[in-house]
């Protein structure tokens, strides 16, 4: 029976889905694909929690009682007293300065699988210097939930550019958290605010939803695939339209900012209110690949184009090559959400077993 032992960071709505979903497919892998996922660490920012072999579905309880403070250093130091073998690190924070430990983990014998964006849009520098640290430990990286949560965007993009296809251009409501907001703005007679509120209730947005607003989040999607595609860019050089007030951003604190977002509802009812009838506004990145321009930006479409009838949190991207030609590949459905970014995750996991032994 081949084993993995899985570590994982972030027990949020991502983290805490991956391990129930893990724990639910635990029997049918072992008797159908003879492998044994395990999960004998889980951690969040503050907290770990050990356990021999793996969690069990009591692992929320057991968490709170028997978990206690940690470094980084502990938890290496048990899996390598343990001896496990084919150790996965997932990294399910939203956290800038957990990918400092990448490197570590990767030198302590850890393969990586990420839903976290940020260590593929730090600088090219360091998405150089971590792909160098995984060829020379021997070590994979995975992250399809970087772009599209579930829906399998970089491993067709990644496909299409191995086997040597043009690719011109990618465009696509990238952002299901925006999607949700501004499907729901767009239909209901709910203030901005009330949707961003509902949306972040229901698990859809980032932790700190700034980071969708602000465009960052998009930004970091297009940066991820333009690198993909081998193109050598920064997330500072991507145009951004940016909907946070500068000062409800930057310096100033996340409890701040809910309890003025409301200061958001003017622009945005002004916007709605000039729309057309049969126009809804959507939330867009494009790559162009021949200029190397990203951009991120609002959009006014007809209710009936193929962006302008998106539901719920869907996203949907349109890859443009040469022999697709006018006609699109287009990968569409929900763009976030706890259950089908897990499942991403876990698929990651599966298709990272699969090169072990
Ligand atoms: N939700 C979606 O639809 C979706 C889709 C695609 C990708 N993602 C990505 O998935 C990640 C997680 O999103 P989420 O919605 O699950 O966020 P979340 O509910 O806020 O959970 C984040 C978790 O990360 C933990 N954490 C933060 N800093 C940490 C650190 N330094 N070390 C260890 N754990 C740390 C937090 O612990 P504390 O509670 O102690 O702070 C919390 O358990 C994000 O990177 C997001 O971009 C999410
Ligand atoms: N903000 C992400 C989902 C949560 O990470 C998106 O819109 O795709």
């Amino acid at each position: 029976m081949k084993k993995i032992n899985i570590v994982l960071f972030g027990t949020g709505n991502v983290g805490s889905t991956v391990i129930n979903q893990v724990l639910a497919a635990r029997e049918k892998l072992q008797q159908e694909e003879n492998l044994e996922l395990n999960i004998p660490v889980i951690a969040n920012s503050t907290t770990a929690f050990f356990v021999k072999q793996t969690v069990n579905r009591s692992w929320e309880t057991n968490f709170s009682a028997s978990g206690f403070p940690y470094k980084i250093s502990d938890v290496i130091d048990y899996v390598t007293q343990q001896g496990y073998e084919n150790l996965v690190a997932i990294d399910a924070t939203a956290s800038e300065s957990f990918v400092d430990h990448y490197k570590l983990l990767i030198e302590q014998g850890f393969h990586v699988v990420a839903a976290n964006k940020v260590a593929n849009t730090l600088s090219s520098e360091f998405y150089e210097d971590l792909r160098k640290s995984l060829r020379k430990n021997g070590k994979f990286f995975y992250y399809e939930t970087n772009v599209g949560a579930g829906l399998p965007i970089i491993q067709t993009l990644h496909g299409l550019y191995q086997a040597g296809e043009e690719i011109t251009r990618v465009r696509g409501v990238f952002s299901g958290s925006l999607s949700y907001i501004f499907n729901t703005f767009s239909e209901e007679s709910k203030s901005f605010s009330e949707v961003l509120t509902e949306a972040e209730k229901k698990g859809l947005t980032e932790p700190d939803p700034r980071v969708d607003l602000s465009g960052k989040d998009v930004g970091r999607k297009l940066l991820i695939l333009a690198r993909e595609l081998k193109l050598k860019k920064e997330l500072s050089e991507i145009n951004i339209q940016d909907l946070v007030p500068k000062h409800l951003n930057g310096k100033s604190s996340l409890k701040n900012f809910q309890l003025k977002k409301h200061e958001l509802d003017g622009d945005l009812e002004k916007l709605k209110a000039d729309l057309e009838e049969d126009e809804v506004i959507r939330h867009v990145g494009e790559l162009e690949i021949a200029t190397g321009n990203l951009e991120v930006k609002l959009v006014k479409e007809k209710r009936t184009s193929a962006f302008g009838s998106l539901k719920n949190a869907d996203s949907s991207f349109e890859i443009y090559t040469e022999s697709y030609g006018e006609q699109p590949l287009v990968i569409q459905g929900a763009g976030a959400g706890a259950a089908v970014t897990a499942r991403g995750v876990v698929a990651d996991i599966l298709r990272l077993s699969e090169r072990l032994n």
